[in-house]
């Protein structure tokens, strides 16, 4: 099968790469560099350092050609940029070809999950999202990993697993996409609180408190917007959830572990070349805990010290349980 991922950052490119495999993958990436040392010397040390991709997997900064080589097109930019992507795509696409959604948040102000983006832009294309624990490094560094792939479809799903497995990449498939996006853009929100923990030197205690009261925030709000409670046990929620808090590659939890050290978020992102999508999920998810009326305390903690109200170094203070939910596990 031909497939196209668009964009050429860590997952993008790992994805692609994986993809290279078995089928004839090609990726777009903006940055003429990025797409020259793909092709040339099988690397993109951009954003993947000391990892050598597969040789077979094509690169070009062509958009067009990207997106008409497709049978199935995967869509690897941050979530900022999905649909400004997707609407480029729109006269070039191959009719009724499967899109894959690799982003984990939401589009700011609309607060659309990406599928509900892709689809607005194509909406005569069934869309996926493939989300689960998958540090891309782990990845392209071969070590077993499982992802899902969420759509309503299931002989969508079915196919997508075929061509997105691989060696001991495994794939499974969910009808909830709701629970998954949800589970895969919340737990961002979560590992920033679990970098600040690790950057304020706390003990497992609080690591554990912030992991499992976080876990039921992504819960409770999932649920309230229409996903079901059994997806947040699975690799989409706490699967993610804990390779996202606990990996020191987890972009995410080391903006979390800089807060924690006393950095401020423009000094932070300023010294960063790659997405820390929490960052952005925690106020969108402040806008959707008010529109479907959750308490999220650790998410609201975290919303404070992103928008600068709340001291990181007082931060643990307003993580406990707030009234309302004092039980056990809700
Ligand atoms: N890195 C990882 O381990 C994983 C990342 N994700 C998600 O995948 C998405 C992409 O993440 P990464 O590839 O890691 O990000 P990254 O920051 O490494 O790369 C993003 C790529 O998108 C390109 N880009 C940004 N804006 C663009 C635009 N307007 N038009 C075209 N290209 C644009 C950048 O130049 C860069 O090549 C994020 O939503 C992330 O949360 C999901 C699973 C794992
Ligand atoms: O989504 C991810 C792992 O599943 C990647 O997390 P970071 O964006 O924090 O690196």
């Amino acid at each position: 099968m031909k497939v196209t991922v668009l964009g050429g950052g860590n997952w993008g490119t790992t994805v692609a790469s994986l993809v290279a495999r078995r089928h004839d993958a090609m990726i777009w990436a903006r940055n003429s560099a990025v797409v020259e040392e793909i092709n040339k010397d099988h690397r993109n040390s951009a954003y993947l350092a000391g990892f050598d991709l597969n040789p077979k997997l094509k690169a070009t900064d062509d958009f067009e050609q990207a997106v008409r080589h497709a049978e199935l097109l995967i869509m690897g930019v941050p979530t900022g940029a999905v649909r400004e992507t997707s609407a480029n795509t729109r006269k070039l696409i191959r009719p009724w070809i499967p899109v894959v959604s690799l982003a984990k948040g939401f589009e700011q102000g609309s607060l659309l999950r990406m599928t509900e983006v892709i689809r607005e832009e194509l909406p005569n294309h069934p869309v996926a999202a493939l989300t689960g624990p998958n540090i891309a490094r782990e990845v392209m560094a071969g070590q077993a990993a499982a992802s899902v792939v969420a759509t309503p479809d299931l002989a969508v799903a079915r196919a997508l697993q075929q061509v997105l497995s691989s060696g001991l990449f495994r794939v499974y498939s969910n009808e909830d996409v709701i629970g998954c996006e949800l589970g895969g853009a919340l737990k961002n929100v979560v590992a920033i609180a679990c970098g600040m923990a690790e950057g304020l030197g706390v003990g497992d205690n609080t690591r554990a408190l912030v992991m499992t009261r976080g876990l039921a925030e992504l819960m409770r709000l999932g649920v309230a917007m229409g996903g079901q409670a059994t997806t947040f046990a699975g690799l989409a929620g706490m699967g993610d959830l804990i390779a996202t808090c606990l990996s020191p590659a987890s972009r995410n939890r080391s903006v979390g572990e800089k807060l924690g050290r006393g950095m401020s978020v423009a000094e932070i992102t300023g010294g960063m070349t790659m997405v820390a999508e929490g960052l952005k999920t925690a106020v969108t998810t402040h806008e959707l805990a008010q529109r479907y009326q959750q308490d999220l305390p650790i998410h609201e903690t975290i919303y404070g010290v992103v928008t600068g109200s709340v001291d990181p170094t007082e931060a643990y203070r307003g993580l406990g349980p707030t009234p309302g939910h004092e039980n056990e596990p809700g």
